[in-house]
């Protein structure tokens, strides 16, 4: 499969707003620069009006700056990708590619991701949100759901704090397959389950004490009700990879649900929405 590496320049104040759109177009991989943005998309999802809207974005955002498009060979992606990821503490965690040799201090918590394309390498702030959220919650025998679950960061971090079991799923082939191959890195794939596809591969009886779902504004809005649905009684949901200007669709959409909203943190432009289930 072929890639297509964009570079934009742009202003670093700009990136968080540019990753959002370019999520939602399915872009993957992001380099942040100074003055620049890089993002990567498998060639075959990216079509003409694809670019057409990207250069209306950039026009509108940036003025006249330059946007360049490069392909990449999938050989030379995995080289070029794997040279920008460094071991990053997040909390009590330790996110590191097995190929660092970084050792971690006595308390630490040892993630192993080798991201490959999937999103999750820790290093977007909506993850990072995610992992600082639940670090300090008890999690011993939880079933937990984590919905888009890209790399299985979160739901690895899950089953590391004491989670019993947890349920991955996402709509992308590359991140079920990297997720499955970091359940066996991290030796918790006899408690997680990655599954492929949306929120139709959760049947109706499986019930979850925590669900995260760090996808994006539109998915989140689509699914709540079906998250809501499969919460336990006293469950709890983290919505992540949410801008803090979605918080009232989010706050509205929730209106008449049997749940409250908890808590909600803040990085950057990102917030993190933490729903508790309330007696009906
Ligand atoms: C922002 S990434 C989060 C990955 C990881 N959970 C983390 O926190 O780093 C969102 C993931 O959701 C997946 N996704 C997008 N829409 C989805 C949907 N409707 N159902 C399931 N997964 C979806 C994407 O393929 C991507 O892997």
């Amino acid at each position: 499969m072929n890639y297509l590496r964009v570079e934009f320049e742009l202003s670093e104040d700009l990136h968080e707003l540019f990753i959002a759109e370019l999520m939602d177009m399915d872009f993957y991989g992001f380099e942040q620069f100074d003055d620049k943005l890089v993002a990567y998309i498998e060639k075959q999802r990216f079509n003409d009006s694809n670019r057409e809207y990207l250069e209306q974005l950039v026009a509108a955002y940036s003025g006249d700056s330059i946007m360049e498009f490069e392909d990449i060979p999938e050989q030379n992606w995995n080289q070029s990708w794997e040279q920008t990821i460094q071991p990053q503490q997040i909390g009590k965690f330790l996110v590191k590619p097995t190929w660092s040799t970084e050792r971690p201090a006595d308390d630490e918590i040892v993630l192993e991701i080798d991201p490959k394309m999937s999103f999750g390498t820790g290093y977007h702030t909506t993850t990072r949100l995610v992992l600082k959220q639940i670090q300090g919650m008890d999690l011993k025998d939880k079933v937990i759901l984590d919905a888009g679950t890209g790399t299985g960061i979160l739901a690895i971090a899950a089953i590391k704090l004491g989670a019993r079991k947890a349920i991955g799923f996402d709509i992308d082939s590359w991140s079920r397959d990297n997720a499955h191959e970091n359940s066996f890195l991290n030796k918790v794939n006899d408690s997680f389950e990655v599954r492929f596809g949306g929120i139709e591969t959760i049947d109706d009886h499986e019930l979850f004490d925590l669900i995260l779902a760090n996808i994006n504004r539109n998915v989140l809005i689509e699914i709540l009700p079906d998250l809501v649905n499969h919460l336990n009684n006293d469950g709890m949901i983290c919505l992540s990879g949410l801008l803090h200007t979605d918080e009232d669709a989010i706050r509205d959409r929730l209106y008449e649900m049997p749940v409250q909203v908890s808590d909600v943190e803040r990085e950057e432009e990102w917030i993190l929405m933490e729903i508790q289930k309330v007696a009906e």
